[in-house]
Order: structure tokens, then C-alpha cells, then sequence
């Protein structure tokens, strides 16, 4: 018999894509993109962002052609992490430590990923950004500095993928019973097409720390570079900055709780000294804009410290 009322069928709803995440087979790299095209790549070697593309396959990021990618050198390009001094050893606390730290050279753990919430949005492209977390203890580390054998910490990055933007973010704890100071530095490598065209604003009229000439300077432009740059800013954090090509905005910069920026270029000269940096050009392919803390903190037992940058492509 026909029943009168069918029971409808239930609709079964179209599947929203979901960011990717993958691991590669030897454990040495992790990747995500977003369902739009984003996407990142993040060597598990000093947890180093390698590349950060739009979804128009655009790299943000300079690597330089002769990299050490297998972990036997801090990567020169990307997003190395500078933990827990920056330049050379120089005092008691950093005594037997490398320069810029060990947390470049250091393997890191890759802990997960997490997506925002899916939009419900007719046509939406699914998730619109993926976080994946890294993680070093002071356990993880090879060889432990003499100084740093009386201290126990635990550090969480994350990055965070976006539909125009990739968040890079610090917790660092101390997770031991001394506190230690510390300094940490985001040494981000940003790719542009010719550093001649290139400037840096928001950071006019700002005193700066020079370590080429020496001294402290201050400039009432925009930066630009024809000459090897190496400075220290020390800006509130809630002061933006950018950079531009050809006076087209390129990277937009937010900052939390990181109040020095270092700007960097090795130019000609410097260059040739170093080995890992290739083509010959290629001091013309990037600009270094480093935010982070410069001065020294002092972290107490059982406290954490956070801080992070969002770049914004444009
Ligand atoms: O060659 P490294 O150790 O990666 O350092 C590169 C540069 O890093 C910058 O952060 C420093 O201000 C420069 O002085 C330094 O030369």
C-alpha cells in the first residue's frame, strides 16, 4: 500500500572543503593550505616558515637558493627563530650560546593543527584559516649550553594561516624553578622583486640602535636601501608598519607585545662573505624585518611570556 506521507529524504549537505595538512614522509616538514590556494610550509628544523604563498601562488618569503635545508645550519631565508639571545654570545647569560640562539637549530615538535569554524555562508570557501602548533622544551635540546643547563623551558609557535594574512606567534614558559632572561627576534626574510624599489615606513623619526655605522640615528623618511643596513627600533607595538614596492603597499605589519623591529640588508660587500646566500643578486630579493624583543626579559619561574606579528600581503 502507497503510503499517503513519504518520508522525506533527509538532504545530506554538500561537503565544505576543509584546509590541508600534511606531514611529509620524512618527518621533516610540515604543510597546510587553505581551500582558496593559501598556503605554508613549515621545516620542523628551527620550526622555520619556508614559504607562505596567496592563493595566487605568490611567494612572500625569500629562501636563498643555497640554503642548508637538512638541518645542518640555521636556514638562511624564511622565518628563522631567534631564541634565546640575538647576535653572538655576549654576556654571562648567553655564554656558549650561538649566535641568534639555539631555537633556529633545534628540531621542533609538531604538536597539531586547529581550523576556525567553517562558515555557513552560501558559496563560502570553507575554513578561512589553519593553526598549526610547534613545540621546544629545553629537553629537545642537542647540546645545552653551559649556561643554560640550570634553566627549564617550554615554547609553543604557532602559525597561523589566513585568507591574506599569516600569524606567527611566541608562548614561551618557564617552566623550572630560576628565571632566565631572554631576547627573541621573528627574522623574517620578506620577498620583494627589487629591493631598490623598496620601503619601510612607519618607523620615521624613530631613534635607532646602528650597528653598520655605529651610534644611535634617527631619519625623518621612509626607509629606503643603497647601502648595507643594520638597525634596531625600539617602536611601541601599536605603532603599524609597512612595506612598500614602488610605492605600492606589499606587507603590512601588526605587532603584540613586540616593541623593537630590526631592519636588515647585507647589500654587495656583505653578501659575498657569506656562503648560504645565493644567486649573486640576491641580496636584491629581500628585505629582513625582524620584530621582536631586543631588550632582555626577564622571565620567572613559572611564568609565560607571549608576543606575535600578523602580516598582512597585499
Ligand atoms: O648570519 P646570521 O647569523 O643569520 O645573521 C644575519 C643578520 O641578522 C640580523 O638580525 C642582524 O641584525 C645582523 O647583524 C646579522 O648579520
Amino acid at each position: 500500500m502507497e503510503r499517503s506521507k513519504k518520508p522525506s529524504a533527509i538532504p545530506v549537505s554538500p561537503t565544505i572543503p576543509t584546509p590541508q595538512v600534511s606531514i611529509s614522509d620524512d618527518n621533516s616538514r610540515v604543510t597546510a593550505s587553505l581551500p582558496t590556494g593559501e598556503s605554508v610550509e613549515v621545516l620542523l628544523f628551527g620550526a622555520t616558515v619556508l614559504s607562505w604563498k596567496t592563493a595566487k601562488g605568490k611567494e612572500n618569503l625569500f629562501v636563498s637558493s643555497k640554503a642548508h635545508l637538512d638541518g645542518s645550519k640555521a636556514v638562511r631565508g624564511g622565518i628563522p627563530l631567534v631564541f634565546p639571545n640575538f647576535g653572538p654570545s655576549s654576556n654571562k647569560a648567553t655564554e656558549g650560546l650561538p649566535q641568534h640562539g639555539f631555537a633556529r637549530t633545534t628540531k621542533w615538535e609538531y604538536l597539531g593543527k586547529s581550523s576556525s569554524e567553517s562558515s555557513t555562508l552560501p558559496n563560502s570557501s570553507g575554513d578561512s584559516s589553519v593553526k598549526l602548533d610547534f613545540g621546544l622544551s629545553n629537553t629537545m635540546l642537542d647540546k645545552i649550553p653551559s649556561e643554560w643547563k640550570n634553566y627549564q623551558f617550554g615554547i609553543t609557535y604557532s602559525v597561523t594561516l589566513g585568507r591574506d594574512d599569516l600569524e606567527t606567534s611566541l608562548a614561551i614558559r618557564n617552566t623550572g624553578e630560576k628565571d632566565f632572561e631572554f631576547q627573541t627576534l621573528l627574522h623574517s626574510y620578506w620577498a620583494v622583486d627589487n629591493i631598490s624599489d623598496v620601503s619601510v615606513s612607519g618607523l620615521e623619526k624613530i631613534s635607532f640602535a646602528d650597528k653598520v655605522g655605529g651610534g644611535k640615528e634617527e631619519e625623518s623618511g621612509a626607509i629606503t636601501v643603497s647601502s648595507e643596513v643594520d638597525r634596531v627600533y625600539h617602536v611601541d607595538p601599536s605603532q603599524g608598519i609597512a612595506i612598500s614596492e614602488k610605492d605600492k603597499p606589499r606587507f603590512d605589519f601588526t605587532r603584540d607585545m613586540l616593541p623593537d623591529v630590526v631592519v636588515w640588508n647585507p647589500w654587495i660587500e656583505k653578501s659575498r662573505t657569506m656562503s648560504d646566500l645565493a644567486p649573486e643578486d640576491a641580496y636584491k630579493r629581500f628585505i629582513c624585518v625582524e620584530t621582536g624583543s631586543v631588550n632582555w626579559n626577564t622571565l620567572e619561574a613559572g611564568d609565560t611570556w607571549e608576543g606575535g606579528q600578523r602580516i598582512k600581503a597585499l
